[in-house]
């Protein structure tokens, strides 16, 4: 199979990596330096520092190449860049391919999720998700992992469960799409919520107060979206929101973190070369919870921090004051 993936940041890179061991694979980038990088010295110094590459992976900057070569089209762009670069790429995609989001993110404008934006952009392609505990750098370091491809389509997750599975990569499928991408998308916002903790200096029982309430969170809208409740059980949901929530490497808690700390938001993403989604998708999740007569404590408060409304500091002070009522549980 020839595989595209375009956007050659942090997880594209490391998805290409994954997948050019048996596939033939060309990442693009819209930095012909980093293209460069990739095809001369196998390395993507910018997004993956000190991590060397497999000399089988070719890059490109030209999307007309990568797209209209591809025979399976894998989406590597955040969520904010998601529809822009497949229509600027679309009437070069070969008919049928199926095409694979990489994104954790909702449309900041329609709150739509990425395999939907692929089903109106590319309508009678299969779409797919690959979402699960699986931050970049532990994964091309080799480290043991599982994640899931989310589609409707039985042909097309195990075509692609082939294509991604490598070494200690176990690659599960799951056909409740909505849940497992709104899993991917919303941990983000928890994920801040966790880093301002570890910013103010709380301990593990406030982790856990976190993760536990964010878990009932995100299950509560992407039901009432139409997920399943056993999806945010597992990898999608509760597996990746521990991962992302304790993980030094994930750049939402890095957000949550130096807000935690006292800083600006805009200081800390000013100094950021990656891409933290739950910035993005916080005031996504808050219109969502409006739209579906939800609470979400959580989201609506990192929303505030988030628009300087109030600290961190602030908003766990807030918990003195809200009433916590009776845990029904997540589900
Ligand atoms: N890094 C991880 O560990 C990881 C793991 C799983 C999922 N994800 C998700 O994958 C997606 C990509 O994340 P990442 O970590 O690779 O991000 P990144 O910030 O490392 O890289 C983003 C890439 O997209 C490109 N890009 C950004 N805006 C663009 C635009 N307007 N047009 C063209 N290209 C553009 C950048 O040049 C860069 O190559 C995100 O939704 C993220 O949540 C990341
Ligand atoms: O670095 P983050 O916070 O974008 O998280 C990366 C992955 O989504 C973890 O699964």
């Amino acid at each position: 199979m020839r595989v595209s993936v375009l956007g050659a940041g942090s997880w594209g890179t490391t998805v290409a990596a994954l997948v050019c061991k048996r596939h033939e694979t060309l990442v693009w980038s819209r930095d012909p330096g980093v293209a460069e990088e990739i095809n001369l010295r196998h390395r993507n110094q910018v997004y993956l520092p000190g991590f060397a590459l497999p000399p089988a992976l070719t890059a490109t900057d030209d999307l007309v190449v990568a797209a209209a070569t591809a025979q399976v089209l894998i989406m590597g762009v955040p969520s904010h860049a998601f529809r822009g670069v497949l229509e600027r790429a679309c009437d070069h995609v070969p008919p049928w391919i199926p095409v694979v989001s990489l994104a954790k993110g909702l449309e900041d404008e329609t709150a739509l999720r990425m395999t939907q934006i692929v089903e109106q952009v590319l309508p009678g392609h299969p779409a797919a998700a690959l979402t699960g505990p699986n931050l970049a750098k532990e994964i091309l370091a080799g480290k043991a992992a599982a994640t899931v491809i989310a589609t409707g389509d039985e042909t097309v997750a195990t075509l692609l469960q082939e294509i991604l599975q490598r070494g200690l990569l176990r690659v599960y499928t799951n056909g409740d799409v909505i849940g497992c991408e709104l899993g991917g998308a919303l941990k983000n916002v928890v994920a801040i919520a966790a880093g301002m903790a570890e910013g103010l200096g709380v301990g593990d029982n406030t982790r856990a107060a976190v993760i536990t309430r964010g878990l009932a969170e995100l299950a509560q809208l992407g039901q009432a979206m139409g997920g399943q409740a056993a999806t945010f059980a597992g990898l999608t949901g509760l597996g990746d929101l521990v991962a992302t929530c304790l993980s030094p490497y994930s750049r939402n808690r890095h957000v949550g973190e130096q807000l935690g700390r006292g800083r600006k938001l805009d200081d800390v993403l000013a100094e950021m070369i990656t891409t933290a989604e739950g910035v993005r998708t916080t005031p996504v999740a808050v219109r969502l919870g409006d739209r579906h007569g939800l609470e979400l404590p959580i989201c609506r408060t990192i929303h505030r921090v988030l628009t300087g409304e109030i600290t961190a500091r602030d908003a766990y002070a807030g918990l003195r004051h809200s009433p916590a009522g009776t845990e029904s549980g997540p589900w």
